[in-house]
């Protein structure tokens, strides 16, 4: 509305162009109807309006911040967050993003964030992916990621149009995106890079990098320590990416050297977590390794709009909100495991028939996601549905995550460890069974198990893009029991609700994550570029 009213004030005789300004027509168009009828509006251009916008608001001081994720669930969510948590501190936000993650943020607008949106085309022109892959979960196939990171990098030049005409005062784009630090640097802007995970694994990783200590161990079952952390962690292997391994050079080792290069560039790097957390790591990332951070997190707990927006995000659910509230409300408090392994997770048929028989053993109410909506039930054991009828519920598709691990009955959340859903757990105050598949999930995992303790491992020893398995039924009713059952359950699920506490208490006013937004806010409003080009 603010923007509305600044565009009315600005342009009484102005209408923005609905194909250049999707977002913004929408706001006006429901707002000024009924003036409308009345009064002759003039067209236009999208790119006068902006200009006079973007000089009107320098004038008054006011920044304004883009934020670029990629095309992938666990990046987009946390950026719309991020936008409206800008937005509540007074800084005008932009987000740059492309069907399908565009109607998420409409849906935002729609429910009163002023978030602005410019919306590019995913696959873009002279892309090889497939035009019917929009996002990252939709990639079928192992060998066309590459095409994805390529498909990304064409995208240098509309972002940068839009750069032209939005003149922000910074942009934060994600860590895969290494060219928006040119682009950044061609308008005079800093860019901040957005990793979408803990401070943590990017600490953990980076000491994998340059220590290298897998080459010191002869076979894929002798353990090693990463060394200089502030805690010991033992991995082995098999559980460390083979990119981090440079088992071989390929598209996506020479976009991970791109991305290290770019980000010794960078103005800094904006973290989805809070430092309680991670304080030995912040530290580490601060006084070790030589970079500005700035933890804002948990970006999630700025949505105030209770279950609502809890059940909205990322994707539409496949199963009813009030149905699925309805089966919670008739369990008792903790008494449920809720299972899932966030959008990119991909389990053979194997893995899932053990997940099942597991989660059955363990005799445990729980619900179940399992992404894709696959038709066949095959890969379930047989009876599975009947037997646990009531005690079960199964999910196929995507599930209302936020909303289902807030309520009371949910004791303990079973998952692959993407940050995410890591961090709502946290916030959700439930101990986890941690279960990583692949990306920096190993890392997460340590964190939740060895330095948090509130979480036990189900043992899962391998790194797999695709085609996770190995993790056995007995692994799994083990650790299920593990976390629901006894007094070091009782402990974990104790000592998670402290960490809930402590998450809520860094957002609220004087607390770690608000006091480090005001700093960042702060520090862009009165940023020199050391090149800064006159744009206007
Ligand atoms: O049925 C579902 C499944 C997921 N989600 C949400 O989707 C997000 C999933 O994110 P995350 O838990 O981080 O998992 P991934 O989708 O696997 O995320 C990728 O991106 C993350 C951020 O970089 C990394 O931490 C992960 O390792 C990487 O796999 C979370 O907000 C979930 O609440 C739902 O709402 N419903």
């Amino acid at each position: 509305m603010e923007m509305l009213k600044r565009l009315i004030h600005l342009f009484p005789t102005a209408h923005p162009k609905k194909e250049l300004i999707l977002n913004k027509y929408t706001i006006v168009k429901n707002a000024i109807d009924p003036i409308e009828e009345k009064t002759e509006y003039k067209f236009v251009e999208f790119k006068d309006i902006n200009l006079e916008l973007h000089k009107k608001e320098q004038k008054m001081g006011q920044l304004h911040i883009v934020l670029l994720p990629i095309m992938a669930h666990g990046h987009m969510i946390p950026v719309l967050d991020m936008a409206k948590l800008f937005i509540s501190r007074g800084v005008k936000t932009t987000i740059i993003s492309t069907p399908p993650f565009s109607h998420p943020i409409i849906k935002a607008q729609e429910s009163g964030h002023d978030i602005g949106l410019s919306i590019l085309k995913f696959p873009p022109e002279g892309s090889s992916l497939p035009e019917n892959i929009a996002t990252l979960d939709q990639v079928p196939s192992p060998d066309l990621i590459p095409k994805f990171f390529e498909a990304l990098a064409l995208l240098q030049k509309p972002v940068e149009k839009i750069l032209q005409e939005l003149h922000p005062n910074c942009l934060i784009s994600d860590m895969c995106l290494p060219w928006t630090t040119d682009s950044a640097n061609k308008f005079g802007i800093p860019r901040l890079v957005f990793h979408g995970t803990s401070c943590f694994a990017i600490c953990a990783s980076e000491q994998m990098d340059l220590h290298k200590p897998y080459k010191n161990v002869s076979s894929d079952s002798e353990p090693f320590v990463i060394p200089n952390l502030p805690h010991r962690f033992i991995f082995t292997r098999p559980q460390v990416s083979p990119f981090e391994l440079h088992e071989e050079e390929n598209d996506f080792t020479k976009l991970m050297q791109q991305m290290k290069e770019a980000e010794e560039k960078n103005y800094g790097v904006v973290i989805n977590s809070f430092y309680e957390i991670e304080s030995d790591y912040a530290d580490f990332f601060k006084n070790v390794m030589g970079r500005k951070s700035w933890h804002i997190g948990p970006l999630l707990l700025c949505n105030k709009g209770g279950v609502e927006e809890k059940s909205h995000r990322g994707k539409e659910s496949e199963i009813d909100q009030h149905e699925c509230l309805s089966w919670l409300d008739s369990k008792k408090p903790d008494s449920v495991v809720y299972a899932c392994f966030g959008s990119q997770a991909a389990f053979t048929q194997a893995q899932l028939h053990e997940t099942a028989a597991g989660l059955e053993a363990s005799g445990q109410d729980f619900i179940w996601v399992v992404q894709k909506g696959k038709n066949e039930d095959n890969w379930l054991p047989e009876g599975f549905e009947d037997r646990t009828k009531g005690k079960g519920l199964l999910i196929r598709g995507w599930a209302p995550q936020v909303m289902i691990l807030d309520h009371p009955s949910v004791g303990a959340f079973v998952t692959h460890c993407g940050w995410n859903s890591t961090l709502e757990g946290i916030c959700a105050g439930v101990p986890m069974v941690a279960w990583p598949t692949f990306a920096e999930q190993f890392y997460n995992e340590k964190l939740v198990t060895e330095v948090l303790g509130i979480g036990v491992s189900v043992g899962n020893k391998k790194w797999q893009r695709v085609g996770s398995e190995g993790v056995e039924r007995a692994a799994v009713k083990t650790a299920v029991e593990r976390i629901m059952v006894g007094e070091t359950a009782a402990e974990m699920r104790r000592r998670a609700m402290s960490y809930k506490e402590m998450a809520r208490k860094a957002v609220e006013e004087g607390g770690s994550s608000y006091n480090c937004l005001n700093d960042l806010i702060h520090e862009l409003s009165v940023y020199e570029h050391p090149k800064k080009q006159d744009i206007n």
